[in-house]
């Protein structure tokens, strides 16, 4: 009789994909309203990749559902961040809104647009500091 395998199940890590939106020299801030732990820290808009969305995907419904715009989804900024001890990772991206579209924070406590200058005026969340470093590159 063969003997039995213990086939391991592949963690699979969750996906978090976030935007950066630059506009006029200036980076979307937001700052969180819920869970209470991170209430009041600050991000770039995004949320989790749900089964069968691509990141691209993912990332154009959230910036719909948080902050009311259309977008086209760039290239990646900076590195695959490990959030939740190795479960989940941060993925970013460059956004571009559509032509006429203003964000407003539907879903967040306040937005703030930071200049190169202004980048460490708000508490990001511990997560976004690598990408933080890659902005001054991008804010000329
Ligand atoms: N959106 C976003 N999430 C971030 C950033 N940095 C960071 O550590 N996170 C963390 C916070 C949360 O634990 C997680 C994102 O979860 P979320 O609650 O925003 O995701 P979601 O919109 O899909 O929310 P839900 O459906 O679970 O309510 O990633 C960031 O810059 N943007």
């Amino acid at each position: 009789m063969p003997q039995k395998q213990h086939v391991k199940t592949p963690t699979s890590r969750r996906v978090i994909v976030a935007a950066v939106i630059i506009v006029d020299g200036r980076v979307l801030a937001c700052e969180r309203s819920a869970p209470p732990e991170v209430a009041g820290r600050w991000e770039f808009p995004g949320g989790k990749v749900e089964p069968g969305e691509t990141d691209q995907v993912a990332l154009a419904r959230e910036c719909a559902e948080e902050l009311g715009v259309r977008v086209e989804v760039g290239d990646r900024v900076g590195p695959d961040v490990p959030l939740a001890h190795g479960r989940a990772v941060l993925r970013v991206f460059a956004v571009r809104l559509l032509e006429g579209d203003v964000p407003r924070a539907l879903e967040h406590t306040s937005m703030r647009w930071l200049a190169k200058d202004e980048l460490d005026s708000v508490h990001w969340l511990p997560a976004d500091k690598p990408i933080v470093a890659e902005l001054p590159a991008l804010l000329t």
